[in-house]
This record gives C-alpha cells, structure tokens and sequence, in this order.
C-alpha cells in the first residue's frame, strides 16, 4: 500500500523482508540519480536496526550494479565509545553492511573514537563535515545553509526518537549546532554524539525505515488522526527534500 501523509509518502508492505527489498531498490535508484548527475552520493546512516533492513544492498543484483566506489557515507548518530566496542554505531554498521561493499574507507567518515569527551567528539565531526563543504564533497542548502545530505536512512525507537534526539530534550531545539552531543541519553549508552534537525531537514531525500509492533504506538502518534499531545522527535522530521517512511504492517497496525 502506499498513501500520503502531508508531504510525506507512506508505503507499508506485508513484512518486514518485503521492507527490505523495496528499501534496496529505492536506494540503488537514488545512488543511481546521483552518482550518474554529480559524481557522488552523501549517505547517512543510522544505527539499530536499519542497518539489518539494509541487507539486500550488499546481494545481487545490487552488489554488483551500484556505483559504490561514489558513496560517501555518515552517522547520523554514534555512540561515544570506541569503534570496536559492540555499541558503537560504526561496528553495526561495518560488521553488517560496509565490510561486504566497495565504499572506498576513505569515504567512510566514522567518529573520531580517540577523543572521550562527547563535547569534543562532536567539534571534531561538524569540522569534519566543514572541510567536505570545502572540498565540493558536502554541499549546502540554499534555504538554510546547513549541510544538504542526498540521502538519510533513520530509524526510529518506540519513544519515538530519531538520531540521539530524545522526547522532550532540549537538544530537540537546538538551531545553529551541525553536530552536537548529548551525556544524559535515556537510552544506553548515555554520552554519544547526533546531527542536529537543521541538518536533518535539510536533507533531499529521507527514509524512515520502521518495522515491527514495538513502534507501532510511536507510528499511531506521528501518523495516526488524533490530538497532538506531546510532539515526539519523529514529527520534526520534515526535510527540504522527500520524506518517505517504509513501514511492515506490524509497525503500521494501529494506523
Ligand atoms: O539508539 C539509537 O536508536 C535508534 C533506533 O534504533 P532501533 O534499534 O530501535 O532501530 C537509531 O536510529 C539510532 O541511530 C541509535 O543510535
């Protein structure tokens, strides 16, 4: 089924396999788009459980087909641990999705997990994302002049977070960071490092990648037709660009 949301577009398949294969496809397309128009692609990553819903990328035909020697690849959030700890957002995503691939590393742009502060580690990445804007890698929008990514793939918790972005945390107000940090995270582990919304809605393209009944309530509330009581850190997301959420009907069932 697909249907709109405002300007969102929400597409909702059988299972969560079947949210695998549409998310591939519609990646390979937007590689397509740009590595073919300008030469690159700038994709953020999530951690959880997108990285697995990605799967299909790293089989054929895809494997083979997409331009990968064109990607450059981010965090939309990582945790401030080191790269090999099994928390870290960057071994999530290495173990399960760039170590079967040809991204060139140097494209890979993980934190710098030699710095322990969290406010540091997030200096460090927004000068990271600074010098790319130099380099032509980054480009900015014209409507906010924040970073202008091609592609973000989030995922979402059943609190309704996105990013390292919590209910009702401060940081959701944050309007001049590119990259900020956060000690008290609710969710373990508390110190990571997160994107801010004026970079993520600043973005072309976004998908919202949600599967199973745990965030069905979250889905029910950013989508559903009810009174708005407290607005979760998913209903912020409203990029430049196209918002596509791909839901599993379990995710969708109280729609
Ligand atoms: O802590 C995080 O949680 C969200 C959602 O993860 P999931 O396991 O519920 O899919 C994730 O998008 C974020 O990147 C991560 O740091």
């Amino acid at each position: 089924m697909a249907g709109g949301h405002g300007d969102a577009k929400v597409e909702v398949f059988d299972a969560e396999e079947d949210v695998a294969v549409a998310l591939a496809k519609y990646i390979a397309r937007l590689s397509d788009v740009h590595t073919k128009g300008k030469g690159l692609f700038t994709v953020v990553l999530s951690g959880g459980t997108l990285i697995d819903t990605m799967r299909k990328l790293a089989e054929p035909p895809y494997l083979d087909t997409i331009d990968w020697s064109k990607w450059h690849v981010f965090w939309l959030d990582e945790r401030v641990v080191h790269k090999t700890d099994p928390l870290s957002n960057y071994k999530l995503a290495y173990d399960g999705f760039l170590s079967k691939v040809a991204i060139p590393p140097n494209n890979v742009y993980a934190i710098n997990d030699t710095l322990p502060a969290p406010e540091d580690a997030a200096d460090d990445y927004e000068a990271c994302l600074k010098s790319l804007v130099e380099k032509k890698v980054l480009e900015l929008s014209q409507v906010s002049s924040f970073p202008k990514f091609d592609l973000m793939l989030l995922g979402m918790g059943p609190d309704g977070h996105v990013a390292s972005l919590f209910p009702k945390h401060p940081l959701l107000e944050e309007k001049n960071r590119w990259v900020t940090y956060i000690k008290d995270s609710p969710k373990m582990p508390p110190e990571r490092i997160t994107f801010t919304f004026p970079v993520i809605n600043s973005s072309a393209y976004i998908a919202l990648v949600v599967t199973g009944a745990d965030l069905a309530k979250a889905v029910h509330i950013a989508l559903g037709n009810h009174e708005p009581s407290d607005i979760l850190p998913v209903q912020m997301v409203s990029p430049e660009g196209e918002l596509t959420w791909f839901l599993d009907k379990p995710a969708a069932s109280k729609i």
